[in-house]
């Protein structure tokens, strides 16, 4: 590979870094995250909850297994931006068909190589995620910096509708169905429906403007909100969605941004957490079992809920289910009805884990587990 073109990055706050392009060429903005996974750079790419993000991968080599046509979690690259260390000379794999280069550059992305990521890794750490620009084409970072400044914040931002399906589709069930089931989708991966079809799941996708009228049309076993970007601050349509389906007793699963959304729907607050969870080796504690779990995050928000005891609201009693184990952030909920059967839950983490460990699988045997009650507790008591 021939060394490309100059290019230039510069954070909100002035630090800038020079380095080469890679993928595109132009100039792009969005809100700088790191990324620890070591693997699954295609997943990440691809997964719509980085749309407006520009993400800094920390693993050195990036593009080493090429890109196929199998793995994207959604029909195009999400990402804003791409930055990487020391990309891939050639792609090496059975299954690639054709380079990350290529495939960035094809997607119009805009990427910069050969910068010291660990030392921008760092820096965000301390200083907390913020905005950055990307450039081939300006090469003084006062005027980049200008021009970061004056792009949009990611704190606000209200993006869901932005990478949702316009259109409702059906992921039908592997083999026999067993139950249906609403998505809202807030920027769904492709693993998500899969993960839901392997169990006997009939998935209902339907756009993140969806009213309960439309769920209830298709007469669902539980309702699910997906992953998404933006902030769940601005989530208020699904948030009532979700809770006139809880009003209603339909079971319910959410995840990453499902859970933020879900944490509102019960009443708690969401905040902006200084740099994010991103990456695929997270430990989570399930406080209901003790067992930990590796796990698979990509989130800037969390859910502000208290850790201890139980906090009463108009549709049960819920309480924190799953924690961090780096930091104690808020990774899941659990609301359960008087009687104790369990509700509806969500995990602020990844258990379609694409890419990442399989630990957390389990959460999609719970969904079936709740529907399953919830159909047993409406049926007709019998006379004795
Ligand atoms: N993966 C997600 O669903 C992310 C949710 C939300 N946009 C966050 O950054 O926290």
């Amino acid at each position: 590979m021939t060394t490309r073109a100059p290019a230039l990055l510069v954070l909100e706050d002035g630090r800038a870094f020079r380095g080469h392009a890679y993928g595109a060429d132009g100039e792009t903005f969005g809100e700088a995250v790191f990324s620890t996974g070591m693997t699954g750079y295609q997943e990440t790419l691809t997964d719509p909850s980085y749309h407006r993000q520009v993400v800094v991968q920390t693993a050195p080599h990036i593009g080493n297994t090429g890109v196929n046509d199998d793995d994207p979690e959604s029909g195009r690259i999400w990402v804003a931006g791409y930055v990487v260390r020391d990309p891939a000379r050639r792609a090496s794999s059975w299954r690639s068909e054709r380079s990350l280069d290529e495939e960035l550059a094809a997607q119009g992305v805009v990427g910069i190589s050969g910068i010291d990521t660990r030392a921008l890794t760092r820096h965000l750490r301390e200083r907390g995620a913020m905005r950055v620009g990307i450039s081939t084409v300006e090469t003084d970072p006062d005027a980049l910096r200008q021009r970061v400044l004056d792009s949009p914040e990611m704190l606000g931002a209200d993006l869901a509708a932005e990478v949702s399906t316009q259109e409702p589709y059906v992921v039908p069930a592997d083999g026999e169905r067993r139950f249906t089931v609403v998505a809202l989708d807030l920027g769904i991966k492709t693993m998500t429906p899969r993960r839901m079809a392997e169990r006997g799941i009939e998935v209902h996708v339907l756009p993140a403007t969806a009213s309960i009228d439309d769920v209830l049309a298709h007469e669902p076993d539980g309702l699910f909100l997906s992953n998404g970007p933006g902030d769940p601050a601005t989530a208020d349509g699904p948030m009532h969605v979700v809770q006139q389906a809880l009003e209603r007793d339909l079971p319910f699963f959410g995840i990453c941004f499902g859970n933020q959304v879900f944490g509102r729907a019960l009443g708690f607050g969401t905040y902006k957490l200084g740099y994010g969870h991103r990456g695929i080796n997270q430990p989570v504690q399930d406080r209901g079992t003790g067992k930990v779990e590796v796990t698979a995050h990509n989130h800037g928000f969390a859910v502000d809920a208290p850790l201890d005891g139980t906090t009463e609201t108009p549709y049960g009693t819920a309480e924190v289910s799953h924690v961090c184990l780096n930091d104690d952030v808020v990774e899941g909920l659990a609301l359960r009805g008087g009687d104790g059967r369990l509700k509806g839950f969500s995990v602020q983490y990844h258990p379609e884990a694409a890419a990442g460990p399989h630990d957390a699988a389990y959460l999609f045997d719970r969904f079936t587990d709740v529907m399953t009650a919830a159909a047993a507790a409406s049926q007709p008591q019998k006379e004795a």
